[in-house]
């Protein structure tokens, strides 16, 4: 059984279609990329699969369970998790406190000992930060723990994003743009953490990208948005030489130009 299929799903924003009767199977264990150029309706597929948007039409089950339409926070309780194109840090938490943040699904003390500040609470703060700090260990940070998470370097940024992505025991992980605005070193050490999440934690990925270089790389398989439909899908080398793909990134013509 695949771990997420969107099937047929629609979103109108007004007079626009933003996403086209888009379906995307995703099997377990897989790197996989949805490309396409500038509006494709990459960022609004995610926000989809996320609960930030329901769909218009089309069904979303993810781990066998129907979520279109199911809330953010249920959704990342049920373990889909993701990082945003523009980074969404809490700037003046330090960067343990970011993680811990992330795991607020998973504690599991009763609301009222929260505020009684039980013996309980302890034991699971305490269990919380060492988790956080496994997750931080993990991409290369807990050095960094204790600073604020607004100082840090923007490669460490992203990277922060994604510890916190961990911190809930994803199963899926959707990345909108992880290298976007990185320099080259740092596109490198965030595409080897990529593929540790699969390799090493056995986690699905699903990335947005623009860097082509990474992205046919890195995934097994890639779907192609232009204009809100989905005009391609498979392996890098079918993606690569597809005239649709061409065409949607260099304008009409350019694929016989290519040949
Ligand atoms: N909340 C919204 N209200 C109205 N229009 C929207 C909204 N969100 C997205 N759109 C429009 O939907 C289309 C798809 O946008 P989306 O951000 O999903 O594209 P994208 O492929 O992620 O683009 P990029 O690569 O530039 O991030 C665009 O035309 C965009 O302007």
């Amino acid at each position: 059984m695949a771990l997420l299929e969107a099937t047929n799903i629609t979103k109108t924003f007004g007079g626009l279609t933003a996403v086209n009767d888009v379906t995307l199977i995703i099997e377990k264990g897989v790197i996989a990329s949805v490309i396409g150029p500038n509006g494709a309706g990459k960022t609004t597929f995610f926000n989809m699969l996320t609960g930030i948007y329901k769909p218009d039409k089309g069904a979303i089950l993810f781990d066998g369970k129907s979520i279109a339409g199911t809330r953010p926070d249920q959704i990342a309780a049920l373990g889909m998790r993701r990082t945003f194109q523009n980074i969404r840090l809490f700037d003046n938490m330090t960067v343990l406190e970011n993680v811990l943040v992330g795991m607020h699904t998973r504690l599991h003390v009763p609301f009222w000992q929260i505020i009684a500040s039980a013996p309980g609470v302890r034991r699971e703060e305490t269990k919380a930060r060492d988790e956080a700090r496994e997750r931080l260990a993990y991409v290369g940070l807990d050095a960094k723990r204790e600073e604020l998470a607004k100082n840090l370097p923007y490669g460490d940024q992203r990277r922060l994003e994604i510890a916190r992505a961990l911190a809930g025991d994803p199963k899926l992980i959707l990345l909108d743009e992880p290298t976007a605005g990185m320099n080259p070193q740092e596109t490198d050490a965030a595409t080897g953490l990529i593929r540790r999440l699969r390799d090493d934690l056995g986690l699905t990925v699903v990335l947005i990208e623009h860097d082509m270089r990474l992205v046919m790389a890195i995934s097994e398989r890639i779907s192609v948005l232009d204009y809100g439909t989905k005009i391609a899908e498979g392996d890098a080398h079918t993606i690569r030489s597809n005239p649709r793909v061409i065409e949607a990134y260099l304008g009409k013509g350019a694929a016989g130009a290519a040949a």
